[in-house]
């Protein structure tokens, strides 16, 4: 609001002033402006509207002229598409990411944004809200000038330059908006948009506000523009994206039960890293690396294994070299089949097969190949890392490194402490993990983790509800219905049912040909297990027929109830027993890591959006049913939560208050 005032009030006084021949905006400190402060959203909002003194600046009848250094984003970027020039540093961002917050762009740039570098182009960037450079800005025509210089000197250089010149020609409001074919471009990108979307209104209503500039004169497509973003103003989908906004902050000013912190925690710096490994995971792994910088040693044993690795690296680093234009990283790898190659580097991430046996044993290697400082670091799913500390000289020095598949693509990164880890070595890995462009999340060691951890129950009802009568493919849609991007059946068949398959193995709950039920004195299916054991994909019907069970009609209602509610019931275990330290971690993991549709802000904060006593009704429903699941059985934080009246998810650590933590 005092930004907003300040703007209205210098730039009345400056248009006003026979004296000023010309006007130069410009940010404070290196940064233009990154738009509205969004914490004002969910308040009541004081202060002057902008868009009138925006007009304002438009129809001055002297140069205005916008001095963009560091970012113009959002409302920033709307500010300068009024000026009636921009002067822009390279190292410059510009956007409008407003579609990310669950927003459109309201205080003109839907209508003006078109109008300048045509409508597939701002199309493109309101409907993904993607930050451009400079250059591209250039290149798009939104902005006049890039300078490698001091912006703000360039731009009153220029400014005092064009005084007196005509500027009819800038003012953005009175161009055309042409659009050949119309029609065709908007069903196409429309179609185009609902599918990314995934049930996300926002980049919906961006398409429908840029339409209204093409059909409509100028005033009336700002007021459209106003008429739409009321619509998104106060939806649930903008408060859940905001939301992610802060807790993809949140999460990197991290926190161990031990009380050590992100702030009193240095990291050692790292320039050397070896990844132990060459499957899947570490190659992605080597090349998420290599592309931020460091030094690799890859290290594989195996022949076969080594050669195609080597390929695989190469192969993507200089693809993505190629797609970003620059020179390839693939120097920066160094290769070897001896464990020995590790000696000097000061961090090893170790990527083998998950089976403890090879791990303890590759532990106990390491720690005596490696320098007494190198941190050891794991990549298990859910191995027990503090059991893998044990195996070394410096347990303090072990932390969980858990990436996940493909490794430099996905942005997820838990970084799992165990209870003799220090801090400096949780600091080192996250710290890593930032550089390496992850959102880094620390958690506490237990099965599974976080992410995993919740997503054992997820499985479980989505294997019981296909017992029950529903379709794989009926538990598919209602989850992608939902907006994930692939159900669970789907995620399954892609990232190979053998995975699941040998970890419950590994614990004893495989039976091969057995039918049994009750596994463990738990209910049970063995149908993932039937699946691998004969490679067969029609199994659900002939398996009901022998267990003798009716099959009824699921609907997708209780698909989620089901799936979801048990997969949230977990997170609050894991917020009980102190594996996470806020509902954010928690909801940061699924949304980076796991496909969990952003715009619900993630499992533990769309269990608030449904209301805590809702998903406690339903758990206490289901369990009445399925009194042999213990998953559904509700978590005492849930009960905890409701008894004290649901206070909102940002009170929620008031009610944990002591983490009984298990570390
Ligand atoms: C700006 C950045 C690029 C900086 O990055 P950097 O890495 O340097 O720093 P951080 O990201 O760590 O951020 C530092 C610090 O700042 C906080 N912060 C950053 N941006 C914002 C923000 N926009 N608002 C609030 N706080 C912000 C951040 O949280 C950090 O603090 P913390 O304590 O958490 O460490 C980078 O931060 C960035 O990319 N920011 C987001 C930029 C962005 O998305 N901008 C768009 C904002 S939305 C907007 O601009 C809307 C406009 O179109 C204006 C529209 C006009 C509004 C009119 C309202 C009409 C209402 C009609 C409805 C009527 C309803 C009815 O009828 O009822």
């Amino acid at each position: 609001a005092a930004v907003r005032q300040g703007i209205v009030d210098t730039v009345q006084k400056a248009v006003s002033d026979p004296q000023v021949k010309s006007v130069v905006i410009c940010g404070q400190n290196g940064i233009f402006c990154g738009g509205a402060d969004i914490k004002e959203f969910g308040k009541d909002i004081s202060g002057p509207p902008l868009v009138p003194v925006f007009h304002a600046i438009e129809s001055a009848d002297k140069p205005v002229v916008a001095a963009i250094e560091g970012s113009a984003l959002g409302g920033g970027l709307e500010l300068a598409l009024f000026c009636h020039y921009r002067i822009t540093h390279s190292k410059a961002r510009l956007g409008l990411p407003e579609v990310t917050l669950g927003l459109l762009p309201a205080a003109g740039g839907t209508q003006r944004l078109p109008r300048l570098i045509g409508v597939p182009a701002a199309l493109d960037l309101i409907t993904t809200g993607r930050h451009v450079t400079a250059a591209e800005a250039l290149k798009l025509g939104f902005v006049d000038q890039v300078i490698d210089q001091n912006t703000v000197e360039a731009a009153v250089k220029f400014a005092l330059s064009v005084v007196g010149q005509s500027l009819e020609s800038r003012r953005i409001s009175t161009l055309p908006c042409p659009c050949p074919d119309a029609d065709a471009l908007f069903e196409g990108v429309m179609q185009k948009v609902r599918q990314r979307a995934r049930g996300a209104i926002a980049p919906v209503t961006c398409v429908q506000a840029i339409q209204a500039a093409v059909t409509l004169p100028y005033a009336q497509g700002m007021q459209r523009e106003q008429e739409l973003m009321a619509t998104l103003f106060t939806s649930a989908q903008a408060r859940a994206l905001q939301y992610c906004f802060f807790s993809q902050r949140v999460v990197s000013r991290w926190s161990m039960p031990s009380g050590a912190r992100w702030d009193t925690s240095k990291p050692k710096p790292v320039t050397k890293v070896a990844v132990i490994g060459l499957g899947t995971m570490g190659r992605g792994i080597t090349v998420a690396l290599a592309q931020a910088g460091l030094s690799v040693v890859a290290v594989e044993t195996e022949q076969q294994q080594m050669i195609a690795g080597q390929r695989a690296v190469s192969d993507m680093l200089e693809r993505a070299a190629q797609r970003r234009g620059v020179s390839s990283a693939v120097y920066r790898v160094r290769y070897s089949m001896k464990l020995e190659a590790v000696a000097d580097v000061q961090l090893v991430i170790e990527a083998v097969f998950e089976d403890m046996v090879l791990k303890e044993q590759l532990f106990k290697q390491l720690s005596s190949i490696c320098k007494a400082d190198t941190l050891l670091c794991s990549n298990t799913s859910a191995l027990d890392i503090d059991h893998l500390a044990s195996q070394t000289r410096s347990p303090q020095l072990v932390v969980g490194m858990h990436f996940f598949a493909p490794a430099h693509v996905m942005k997820l990164l838990e970084v799992v402490h165990g209870p003799r880890s220090a801090p400096q070595a949780v600091a080192t890995a996250m710290e890593l993990g930032k550089r390496i462009g992850k959102v880094s999340v620390a958690v506490g060691n237990c099965r599974g983790f976080v992410g995993n951890r919740m997503l054992m129950p997820y499985s479980q009802e989505a294997l019981f509800l296909v017992e029950e009568g529903a379709s794989p493919e009926v538990v598919d849609r209602a989850l992608e219905e939902f907006g994930f991007p692939m159900g669970f059946f789907r995620m399954s068949d892609l990232s190979g049912l053998d995975v699941g398959w040998r970890v419950r193995k590994a614990d004893g709950l495989v039976k091969p040909g057995q039918m049994s039920r009750v596994r463990q004195g738990r209910r049970y299916c063995p149908l993932g297990d039937l699946l691998c054991e004969q490679g067969r994909f029609e199994l659900p019907r002939g398996y009901r027929a022998r267990q003798g069970l009716v099959s009824r009609r699921i609907d997708s209602k209780e698909v989620l109830e089901r799936c979801l509610y048990s997969l949230i019931n977990e997170g609050f275990r894991i917020l009980e027993d102190g594996i996470a330290a806020g509902p954010e971690d928690i909801d940061m993991i699924y949304v980076f890591g796991y496909g969990w549709p952003r715009h619900r802000g993630g499992p533990m904060f769309y269990a608030s959006q449904v209301g805590l006593d809702r998903v406690l009704q339903a758990l206490e429903h289901y369990q009445q049913l399925h009194p042999d699941v213990p998953h559904l059985q509700p978590s005492r934080l849930l009960r905890k939560l409701v008894s004290s009246g649901s206070p909102p998810i940002h009170r929620w650590k008031e009610v944990i208050k002591k983490p009984h933590s298990a570390l």
